[in-house]
């Protein structure tokens, strides 16, 4: 991903917090605001890219829902050796969408890739053997959660691989506390403020609702996974492997 801008979004102290979304301030800043506030994101990247050389199948379709500038598409653009197969990455921000498409184009690659911008609840999943939500079912309405899984699970070819990464929120109310706590002690390692750190969480109160392991490991096995596990865990942020 190239150097991107440095994130300053929530450094002035704004008086009325409106709720985050993916615009083009944020797309301008993406890549620094990421690698700052997820932790392990490089390692989940990285870790993507891996299980793509070794679930993608000859003549499939490789999913990257939530895309964004397309991290997750390079990695497994670099890693996939299956042969015919092609990598569809959607988004429904259109400030992302434009900014993807430079990136990808910035880079060659043997798998063709098409960026699509859309709904993900409205993408037909089709001939599947890999498909990655990347920190993007916790923008989607908690009700539609469930049957955005069972539409991922449908279009998956057997065997085929979803990662899922999410901010999880801890069942023990003292664990949520020290693990939201070590995020923010992350955060201001990484240079952010007390603000910046305030102003962020309020503004993705209403966007960004977490659910707990165990409502996202029933509704994956609700979907018809048959395994189903975490392999990364920092705090309060997940990533799940479900195989169907
Ligand atoms: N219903 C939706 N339909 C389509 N896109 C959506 C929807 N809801 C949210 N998005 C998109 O999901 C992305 C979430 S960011 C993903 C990072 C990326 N996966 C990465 O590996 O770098 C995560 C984060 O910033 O924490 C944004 O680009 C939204 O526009
Ligand atoms: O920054 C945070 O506090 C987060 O929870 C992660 C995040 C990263 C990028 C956009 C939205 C949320």
């Amino acid at each position: 991903m190239p150097r991107s801008e440095t994130d300053l979004i929530f450094s002035n102290k704004q008086s009325k917090i409106k709720d985050f979304a993916f615009d083009a301030q944020v797309v301008e800043v993406f890549p620094d605001m990421i690698s700052r506030s997820v932790p392990g994101y490089a390692t989940i990247i990285e870790t993507i890219g891996r299980l793509s050389q070794q679930y993608v199948t000859n003549n499939s379709n490789v999913y990257d829902l939530g895309c964004s500038l397309g991290a997750a598409t390079l990695a497994m653009r670099k890693a996939i050796t299956a042969k015919h197969c092609k990598i569809i990455g959607i988004d429904n921000s259109a400030a992302m969408v434009e900014r993807c498409k430079m990136h990808i184009n910035a880079f060659k690659g043997e798998t063709p890739v098409e960026i699509i911008e859309d709904n993900i609840l409205n993408t037909e999943i089709t001939n599947a053997s890999m498909a990655v939500l990347n920190f993007t079912l916790q923008f989607v309405e908690p009700e539609q959660r469930q049957s955005m899984l069972n539409n991922i699970a449908q279009g998956l070819l057997p065997g085929g691989i979803l990662v899922l990464s999410e901010k999880i929120r801890a069942e023990d109310r003292t664990c949520d506390e020290l693990l939201v706590d070590l995020h923010h002690d992350f955060k201001r390692a990484n240079g952010y403020s007390e603000l910046e750190i305030a102003q962020k969480r309020t503004a993705l109160e209403n966007v960004m609702r977490t659910d707990d392991l165990a409502t996202h490991t029933k509704r994956l096995k609700q979907a018809g996974f048959r395994h189903v596990t975490p392999w990364f865990q920092c705090f309060n942020f997940f990533s799940l492997i479900a195989i169907k």
